[in-house]
């Protein structure tokens, strides 16, 4: 008799943290008992709490614990390791069952859940294997009773939380808890269903928005069947024990970096969806690692092929680099292949450069050389009704944002969220001053970033017409292949760009983005786009309304709320920056489409040290304090867990609000504190220097393991010199400000994945919670 092993996912991850001379007795004992599960050598017994739990020995020390899932018609058997562990760790009352809701095998591991809580639930662990009296660890004296504090989740029922998913076992426990220490360890051996639904809980989450965001999307049609393990384990991620696992597990490491998903990232990414979908959730909730996952699941489902159906993009070039790298390292080459990685400025230069003859194509500038055009126009003209930066923005925003074509369809163009209203003879004369104003581009034989957007947007657009022409054609003349219509113009080949597209950092797109993407790919076809994105962490001033550009994502977005990235210590306080206690100062933000988005339940499962605030009384003061901090990160850093030497290059950070702050900031450390930095550029770091220094703007998307944010002064952020005028002369325009300022400082700090340090000289900024 033979049997067919598999491995749970966390028996998986476990097995790498073991000594390899163990991983290397797994694999033997794996080898034997998938030759003959009833050899007596592996001494197989039933543990007594449980009677579908089997320890098996593995070492004299090392004890596999198994379940039986099933067996063939030939006799043989399907068995899954459920983990592998020291004998001492093995306990009678181990359990294995079959979710309720998401109808997978789990597996609770009481051990790791800290004393005082099972004592508090009345639950004692019988060892398997007691220690001989001589070696059995002395108990710890009982401690002092505790004085009885309210349990954390004490207004719910053990019905609810059975309700929405929560291991069985586990269930009287968490309604005993009544520390966040105490959940933490208890949720550290839960599946992760169950640890998705109790720190939901015990983040706030009512029972609804947990049943709506972590359960419903996990759920079975129907209630599983809790004892046909059969059926549970085809839809329990495992890994199937064969030879080239053991040759992976032996090399090391070499898998640490795979994420698993966790459930609620895991349906978002298999799912099918009818038309484009959204996900949405606060920084680090796994959104791009979720849209990497969706690309490989789509890659996986295309028919084989040489092209690149598969669009992924992003908002800039660094990001995209980033996006190749982390895609690379989940996906084989072949599948790669078939992925076109382009940053959505990059897709939008092709476009143009696909659509104008050689030579003639124009320099694309940045929004700053533009708005110098704007003041030597309105100087040369000697106008100064309005301010360049309106004008500028006047256009960006209404009349390429709306691919405004003439003067009287500006004077129907809604305006809405632009401040003040216009009259009609202001909006002629502001029309005139934009007609000279794009001249003037032109002349110099430059447009700018936005400009290029649009008219890729327009080209594309007009591609994707002539493609539903070209259908409907065809429909009508019977299906046939269009051989004679229209040969020259290449509409016989025509069709849309890419089959998928997967968009990340969706929030900063523009509005000419999302129409050019919109056109790029068939949106008759399901699973079109997949766009990832956090209105919170908007940093550019390009606000969309999805719906509104063509792209209904009505019943199809989703969100994660749990944190793999920063602390649970750095989150409170970055939340506070988004999310002022201050009532007065509510800030509220959008679902990139005509609704509201919250950070509700938004939460980590990770601890470390309370972020630093420190103030200063000058800039010097505070960048002789940041090289101190510095120093002491690269010290700490320069080892790793078991003390063997490390390259700390790369794993610290400083952000600051501008360029000249970058120098300066570089500078010091570099001529002052002998540490190197390299520039965060748009195309990432530069040069190799161990400590990253940039803007605010250069960390979106990225993750440092100790990040120092200086010069977060009042008056800096927010630049009060630039945007205090609009405070009565525009004060939509000042919200505006004020919440891209906040959203900067939220990005800042939520890159920070152990360590996070404040400072400023003179005042804090008010968005800071000091
Ligand atoms: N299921 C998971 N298990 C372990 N780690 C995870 C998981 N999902 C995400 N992570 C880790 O969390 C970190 C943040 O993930 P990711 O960059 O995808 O988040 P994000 O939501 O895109 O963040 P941001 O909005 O800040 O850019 C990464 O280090 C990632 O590897």
């Amino acid at each position: 008799m033979t049997a067919r092993l598999s491995l749970y996912r966390k028996a998986e991850q476990e097995l790498y943290k073991l000594d390899r001379s163990v991983k290397a007795q797994f694999y033997d004992f794996c080898h034997n008992f998938r030759n003959n599960p009833g050899l007596p050598g592996l001494r197989k017994k039933k543990l007594k709490g449980d009677s579908r739990i089997y320890s098996a020995r593995v070492s004299q020390d090392y004890r596999a614990l198994l379940t039986r899932t099933g067996a063939d018609t030939d006799g043989t058997e399907s068995w899954l390791v459920i983990a592998v562990r020291h004998r001492r760790d093995v306990y009678e009352e181990l359990q294995v069952a079959v979710n309720r809701v998401t109808g997978e095998i789990e597996f609770v591991d009481l051990a790791v859940v800290g004393d005082s809580a099972l004592r508090r639930a009345g639950i004692t662990l019988t060892p398997s294997e007691p220690e001989p009296e001589e070696h059995a660890p002395k108990p710890a004296p009982a401690p002092a009773p505790e004085p009885a504090a309210p349990p954390l989740l004490a207004v719910y029922k053990a019905d609810q939380l059975r309700d929405l998913g929560v291991a069985e076992q586990l269930i009287e426990l968490a309604l005993t808890v009544t520390t966040s220490a105490e959940l933490d360890q208890l949720v550290e051996g839960a599946p992760l269903l169950s640890k998705d639904v109790l720190y939901g809980l015990a983040a706030g989450m009512d029972i609804e928005e947990v049943r709506r965001e972590i359960t419903a999307p996990v759920e079975l049609d129907q209630r599983p069947d809790p004892d046909d393990f059969a059926t549970a384990l085809a839809r329990t991620k495992v890994t199937t024990v064969d030879d080239a696992v053991r040759a992976v597990i032996e090399e090391g490491d070499f898998r640490a970096w795979k994420v698993f998903l966790h459930p609620t990232q895991e349906r978002i990414v298999h799912r099918h969806y009818n038309g484009p979908a959204r996900v949405s959730g606060g920084p680090g909730t796994g959104k791009t690692i979720v849209a990497l996952h969706r690309v490989k699941h789509l890659a996986q489902q295309l028919p084989p092929g040489h092209n690149k159906p598969i669009l992924l993009t992003t908002f800039t070039k660094n990001l995209t680099t980033d996006l190749r790298l982390r895609l690379a390292s989940l996906v084989e080459p072949d599948l790669l292949a078939r992925v076109d990685i382009a940053h959505i400025d990059q897709l939008a230069a092709r476009v143009l450069g696909e659509n104008t003859a050689p030579g003639r194509g124009k320099q694309r500038v940045y929004d700053h050389v533009a708005l110098n055009e704007m003041r030597q126009l309105l100087a040369e003209l000697d106008d100064r009704r309005f301010e360049p930066e309106f004008l500028l923005e006047e256009w960006e925003q209404v009349v390429l944002g709306q691919s405004v074509p003439t003067r009287s369809d500006y004077f129907k163009a809604r305006r809405a969220g632009r401040g003040r209203a216009l009259t009609r003879p202001e909006r002629n004369h502001i029309w005139k001053l934009i007609e000279q104003f794009t001249a003037r581009l032109d002349k110099l034989g430059v447009e700018t970033w936005g400009q290029a957007a649009e008219r890729a947007a327009r080209f594309e657009i007009e591609r994707a017409a002539k493609i539903k022409a070209r259908r409907e054609y065809k429909d009508e003349i019977g299906g046939k292949d269009l051989i004679h219509r229209d040969d020259s113009s290449g509409m016989r080949y025509l069709g849309y760009r890419y089959r998928h597209i997967v968009v990340d950092e969706a929030q900063d797109l523009r509005p000419a983005h999302w129409k050019m993407l919109r056109a790029m790919a068939d949106p008759d076809l399901p699973n079109d786009m997949f766009i990832a994105g956090d209105a919170h962490q908007r940093i550019y001033d390009h606000q969309v309304a999805l719906g509104a550009l063509g792209i209904n994502i009505r019943g199809r977005a989703s969100r994660l709320t749990l944190s793999y990235r920063t602390t649970k210590e750095i989150l409170a306080e970055a939340l506070r920056v988004v999310d002022p206690k201050d009532t007065k100062a509510k800030v509220t933000y959008d679902n990139l489409d005509d609704g509201i988005d919250t950070l509700a339940g938004y939460r980590s499962v990770l601890h470390g040290p309370k972020p630093d605030f420190v103030p200063y009384d000058t800039w010097d003061d505070e960048l002789a304090g940041l090289a101190i901090t510095l120093n002491s990160w690269r010290e700490e850093l320069s080892t790793d867990e078991t003390g063997a030497p490390r390259d700390p290059s790369g794993r610290i950070a400083v952000c600051v609000a501008d360029r000249d702050m970058v120098s300066q900031t570089m500078y010091y450390l570099a001529t002052k504190a002998g540490i190197t930095c390299a520039e965060l550029t748009k195309d990432g770091p530069k040069g190799d220097g161990e400590v990253h220094v940039g803007t605010m703007h250069r960390f979106k998307g990225l993750e440092y393991q100790r990040l120092a944010i200086v010069g977060a002064s009042d008056g800096i952020i927010p630049r009060t010199n630039v945007i205090d005028r609009y405070r009565t002369e525009d004060p939509p325009r000042y919200e505006r400000e004020q919440r891209k300022a906040r959203s900067l400082l939220f990005v800042a700090s939520t890159r920070a994945r152990d360590a996070l340090t404040v400072s400023w000289h003179g005042k804090p900024s008010p968005y800071l919670p000091v």
